[in-house]
């Protein structure tokens, strides 16, 4: 688990790390610089001909400390100053005085040259308006160099806050992030500048983020070990839940498939689908390990009343029936509820909102961007996209849900947790039947008795991962629903 925090949240753990703790600045200045250094030999960079272009604020300071490192090992950065003299922070002062000691010459603008490196050292995360002016005109002349393009810290330009290009954006090919990556180089478009991001220690204190709940924080591969469910050698089916998927409609019988293979691809003791009679057989057919039963034969309430756990709502259709079916669940279901598609879509008419409200057990709400507009009463995608965090953050305490909102970045909230941003998953998903697969991901997690934040997040990791998985082998435009089960299957060897 590592945190994504903003650059408001970054400045507040340097600051809480140099005044609370007593590191001094220039000592984090000297790892951060050190830091890039190794990337640069990391990555095998050409160093025939560097160019630092600095800023006046410390981000400027890093780049000075950089040119010093290089000097070290006879390498001679040529070194650029765009930043106000006035306003030159203290540290990045000092660092261009050692530098200009040290023999360094520092120029006004950018001298001519084939460059093998440029690095971007101008803001950092106190970016804090529009780039305009002259440092327009050197960012767009660094954009168009030759040569491997390097930011320290943040691409200039990425707003760490939320990934906007205020103004213009240094297009670089690594970034060496300090201490934590940005939230900024993971939401889009920033990410799109950011290219390879290297999160690089350089002592700042990030246990201070624990107790901040409103930073953002992702999951990577490495902690898979610690996140999924154990799988006990005395055990049975009933260990890993009894799971209830309310799914499919007239005509409509792969959502239903979809989300039941995958509840048990991913560990589910038991899964029944609840479906109209016109499904069992291709149903029985394409998943013989399911129970199918029927509206025709058997009550809502009697299959509730069997479940450990409910999804609801793929392929369900919008008809009186489902809606009948979605309202007894939500009263009368003291199990948890994943609910998504037209479970969503009929979840947004008729003030059936208020329903949540009365849910005893957690409830995990699965809308994409559209879905969720839907939920808001019709709030335009475009405005949920930008105020994404603080949109759901009110969504999510008013009704007392777990929310994943679904994008090429998807969301994860609830109430007093941090949220949840996934990294992993890929434009070969962007396909029907992929939102599917998820529903039952995460309701085949809650079967096996976990929180359902956590079933949440490892759910979205896992099917971002199966993506990943499935595009190294067909690439992005063969994927199928159906492949990102086959790959959830295997996730265990993913660890
Ligand atoms: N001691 C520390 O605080 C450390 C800071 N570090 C570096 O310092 C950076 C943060 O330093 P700062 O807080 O000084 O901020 P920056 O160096 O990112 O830039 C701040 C300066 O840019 C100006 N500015 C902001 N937006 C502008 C715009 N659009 N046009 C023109 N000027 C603009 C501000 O008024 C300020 O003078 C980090 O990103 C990191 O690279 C690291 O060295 C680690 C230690
Ligand atoms: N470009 C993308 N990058 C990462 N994930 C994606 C991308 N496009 C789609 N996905 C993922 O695929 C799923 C699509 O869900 P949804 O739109 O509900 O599909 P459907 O309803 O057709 O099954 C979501 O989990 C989403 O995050
Ligand atoms: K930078």
């Amino acid at each position: 688990m590592r945190y994504l925090p903003t650059g408001k949240k970054m400045g507040e753990a340097d600051r809480h790390t140099i005044d609370g703790i007593g590191i001094p600045s220039l000592v984090l200045m000297e790892r951060a610089a050190l830091q890039c250094l190794h990337v640069i030999a990391a990555r095998q960079i050409d160093t025939g001909n560097v160019l630092i272009v600095c800023g006046s604020g410390n981000n400027g300071g890093d780049g000075f400390a950089l040119a010093r490192l290089f000097l070290e090992k006879g390498v001679h950065p040529t070194v650029t100053f765009v930043g106000k003299e006035a306003s030159r922070s203290e540290e990045c002062t000092t660092q261009m005085e050692i530098f200009k000691t040290l023999g360094g010459e520092i120029f006004s603008e950018i001298p001519e040259k084939d460059y093998t490196l440029v690095v971007d050292a101008i803001f950092g995360v106190g970016l804090s308006r529009e780039i305009s002016g002259r440092y327009a005109t050197i960012l767009e002349t660094m954009n168009q160099l030759k040569g491997i393009k390097l930011a320290m810290d943040i691409p200039s330009g990425v707003s760490a806050e939320n990934g906007q290009i205020l103004g213009i954006g240094f297009r670089a090919d690594y970034t060496v992030s300090m201490q934590c990556e940005k939230l900024g180089t993971v939401l889009f478009p920033g990410k799109e500048y950011a290219g390879e991001v290297f999160a690089v220690p350089i002592g700042i204190d990030e246990t201070y983020f624990t107790k901040q709940k409103e930073v953002v924080r992702t999951c990577d591969r490495k902690d898979l070990k610690s996140v999924l469910p154990r799988r006990l050698m005395n055990s049975h089916k009933g260990t890993y839940g009894k799971v209830l998927l309310i799914a499919g409609s007239e005509g409509m019988s792969g959502a239903a498939f979809f989300s039941a293979a995958a509840a048990y691809g991913i560990g589910a003791g038991l899964v029944k689908i609840y479906t109209p009679e016109s499904n069992r057989q291709v149903l029985q057919q394409l998943l013989p390990e399911a129970i199918i039963t029927t509206y025709e034969k058997e009550s809502v309430s009697s299959v509730t009343e069997w479940a450990d756990v409910i999804g609801i709502g793929p392929g369900l259709s919008k008809g009186k029936k489902a809606a009948e079916i979605l309202e007894t669940v939500l009263t009368q279901a003291e199990v948890p509820c994943v609910i998504d598609a037209d479970g969503l879509n009929l979840l947004a008419e008729q003030n059936r909102l208020e329903l949540l409200k009365t849910r005893k057990q957690a409830t995990v709400l699965t809308p994409h961007m559209k879905e969720m507009s839907r939920l808001l009463g019709g709030k335009p995608v475009a405005e949920i996209q930008t105020g994404r965090f603080e949109i759901l953050k009110k969504f999510v305490e008013e009704y007392s849900v777990t929310c994943v909102l679904k994008d090429a970045r998807t969301l994860v909230m609830k109430q007093d947790e941090h949220p949840y941003l996934n990294t992993t998953g890929n434009q070969a998903m962007a396909k029907g039947g992929s939102g599917d697969v998820l529903t039952g991901v995460i309701t085949g997690l809650l079967a096996q008795r976990i929180s359902a934040y956590d079933a949440a997040i490892t759910g979205v990791f896992l099917h971002g991962m199966a993506g990943d998985q499935a595009k190294k082998e067909k690439g992005s435009y063969g994927v199928l629903a159906r492949d990102l089960i086959h790959e959830i299957e295997y996730c265990e060897r993913w660890q």
